[in-house]
């Protein structure tokens, strides 16, 4: 490929000569500069003996007859008679004949010269003859030859100057179409190379001066390092200001990225909102780390798109040619880039071999949930939720299990956000709900709890997902609630609050997960109508020990007192913690005290070990839904 590029380049930037798919088109050109220049060449000095031929016979034939005019008045009828009238004849010929290089005959009705005026003609002769009369009646003739020499001359001249001229149409009509076929294949060139949105080299053109650089430094020595960048939050600026504004966006990134490279650096568009550099420098790491940390920072400043201010950053992972074979360079930089943005964004990291490996786990994972997803390896545990001051169950929050052949029982923490990441949360989403709402039905009365992810909840196709999976169940809205944490109020807040409307109006309660461990909460509670508060396990597990972590509590318990608000406590795993909670007010709790999460098949037991369902459960069971009764496990679908 590199080859194929630049062997087409010039000095300048002008494309050489056209290659195997222009050679036909070279080709045809050259044959029709070649027939016009044939044409010129022949037709001029053709033309041109033709023309003057035809005006000096014309002459001769004018002349002959004045002459024969003038011979009229000697001639007779009797060619003996006439014979004698040789003298006057030849002088009539000669004042008729001005010049030198012409011979005039007469002839009598027998073809007999009578007097001739002879010049020494040479070269090719052309001539004319005029009938001579005598009271009506032909006597002779009169003949006058000219010699062509001087037309020969001057055709010789006109076929040379043709010759010329011909020779001049050829290279002009050859090179006009060529010099626009090199303009249009030097553009087609550059739309093959570049991206049209910001101008800089694409993918393609990257991986060509990538394969330069890398045969250069073989040859002459030296070292460099590519960079891969991915924008953050590049999404939510297209999402919320539109494409028009992420292009421009685009646009000013490549700027900005180009005012801080040196002119030997190459920066590429590689598509989306990656782009990449091959950096030249004898002082690398340095001079790499250099110019990451300056992007990193460049890119964190703010945007101004049509009016409005955007902030971004970027992720950088870098690679150099003295760890990585050229062809790894930019896989390598990639690796390094996702471990950038794992390990928090906007910054950037160098690529270690270690990283290699952890992706090739990373890819493995993925090809095996996507296995897992078609061949049901995954299945939901459910946790009794309880009332604190009786410890009976109220409700049951469904938790997603994993168990792979090989791998044995993979977590959710674990796949979550991998499944988030390539695209198949939605599915396993939409299959949970659905799950979930389908099991709640068996245990009339209790309420289901389902975690929603942030990027879940943000789909344009959550709601709707949470309709078809009440309507397909036919569980009653009420019995099922939402947890969200507060990731999901970060971004869009118009439309989250629109989508937690929409919840509360079909009747479905909505619960605030891992509270506390946000960096707004209080600000979130007075924006957004929240149904119950779940105190994150974080501040359960201290509260013994932790004298800070009781009056945190207490201040989140006071809170959900003073909205109205349900309030859980998390990961209760003792029975001083439980009285802790009861004694600062909290209503509702969940935890191995009380139980873990458990297969459907085993809930009855759980249940009924904890005294059965609480009498007064916050769901009711639905009109003609059937009281609780524990299921017979071997009736229950897992
Ligand atoms: N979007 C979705 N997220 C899900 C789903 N299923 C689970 N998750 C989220 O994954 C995270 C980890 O869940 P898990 O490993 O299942 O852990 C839960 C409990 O097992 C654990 N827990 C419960 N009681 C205790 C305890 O006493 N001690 C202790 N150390 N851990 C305990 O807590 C997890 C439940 O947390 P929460 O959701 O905050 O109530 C977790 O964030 C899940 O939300 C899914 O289907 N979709």
């Amino acid at each position: 490929m590199s080859e194929a590029i630049e062997q087409r380049r010039m000095p300048g930037g002008m494309a050489a000569e056209p290659s195997a798919g222009d050679a036909a088109l070279v080709r045809l050109v050259t044959g029709f500069a070649a027939g016009i220049a044939m044409l010129v060449a022949v037709a001029l000095p053709v033309m041109h003996v033709w023309t003057e031929l035809r005006e000096e016979n014309a002459a001769m034939e004018a002349e002959a007859r004045i002459v024969a005019y003038t011979v009229s008045q000697i001639a007779s009828r009797d060619p003996d008679l006439w014979r004698f009238q040789a003298a006057r004849l030849r002088a009539a010929l000669a004042t008729a004949t001005p010049e030198a290089d012409v011979t005039m005959r007469v002839r009598d009705v027998n073809g007999d010269t009578l007097a001739a005026i002879e010049a020494p003609l040479r070269g090719p002769l052309h001539g004319a003859s005029a009938p001579i009369f005598e009271n009506g009646q032909p006597v002779g003739t009169v003949e006058i030859e000219h010699s062509g020499l001087h037309l020969l001359v001057q055709s010789v001249w006109v076929t040379l100057a043709s010759l010329f001229l011909a020779g001049g149409s050829y290279v002009a009509l050859r090179l006009l179409p060529l010099r626009m076929l090199r303009r249009a294949t030097s553009r087609i060139t550059h739309l093959a190379t570049h991206d049209q949105l910001t101008g800089l080299p694409n993918r393609r053109l990257f991986h060509d001066r990538l394969e330069q650089t890398a045969a250069g430094l073989k040859r002459y020595g030296g070292h460099f390092a590519v960079l891969a960048l991915d924008l953050d939050r590049f999404k939510e600026v297209n999402d919320t200001l539109g494409h028009a504004a992420g292009d421009e966006l685009l646009r000013q990134v490549a700027k900005r990225i180009t005012d801080a490279m040196r002119e030997s650096d190459t920066l590429a568009r590689l598509g989306g909102d990656e782009f990449a550099i091959i950096q030249r420098s004898a002082e690398q790491p340095k001079a790499a780390e250099a110019l990451a940390a300056r992007l990193v920072e460049l890119l964190s400043q703010p945007f101004i798109l049509h009016g409005n201010q955007a902030m971004i950053g970027t992720s950088i992972g870098i690679a150099l040619s003295v760890e990585s074979a050229p062809d790894h360079l930019l896989q390598d930089a990639d690796t390094a880039l996702y471990r950038a943005k794992a390990e928090g964004r906007n910054g950037f990291r160098f690529f270690s071999a270690e990283m290699n490996q952890a992706l090739r786990e990373r890819r493995a994972l993925e090809q095996d949930l996507r296995e897992a997803m078609a061949t049901g390896q995954l299945h939901l545990h459910y946790q009794p939720q309880v009332n604190l001051s009786t410890g009976r169950v109220i409700g049951l929050e469904a938790l997603l299990r994993w168990d792979h052949p090989v791998r044995g029982r993979v977590m959710p923490d674990r796949f979550i956000p991998l499944a988030e990441e390539i695209g198949l949360l939605s599915r396993i989403g939409e299959w949970v709900l659905r799950e979930a709402c389908a099991v709640a039905t068996r245990w009339p009365g209790l309420r289901m709890a389902v975690n929603i992810s942030a990027h879940q909840f943000q789909a344009a196709d959550f709601l709707r997902a949470v309709r078809t999976a009440l309507e397909e169940t036919g569980l009653p809205p009420a019995r099922l609630e939402i947890e969200i944490t507060e990731g999901v109020l970060l971004t869009d807040t118009e439309r989250t609050l629109a989508t937690l409307e929409a919840l509360h109006a079909l009747g479905v309660s909505v619960a605030m997960d891992d509270f506390g461990t946000g960096y707004s909460s209080l600000g979130y509670l007075h924006k957004f109508r929240f149904d119950k508060i779940k105190i994150d396990r974080s501040f359960v597990a201290t509260l013994t020990d932790d004298p800070q972590a009781v009056a945190i509590v207490r201040a989140m318990i006071g809170i959900t007192h003073a909205l109205g608000l349900r309030c859980n406590a998390e990961g209760v795993e003792n029975a001083v913690q439980a009285a802790l909670l009861r004694a600062e007010g909290c209503t509702e709790a969940q935890g191995y005290l009380y139980g873990r999460a458990v297969p459907e098949t085993e809930l009855a037991a759980l249940i009924e070990s904890a005294g059965g369902p609480q009498a007064e459960a916050v769901a009711p069971p639905a009109a003609g839904e059937a009281p609780y009764t524990p299921p017979n496990p071997a009736r229950v679908i897992q």
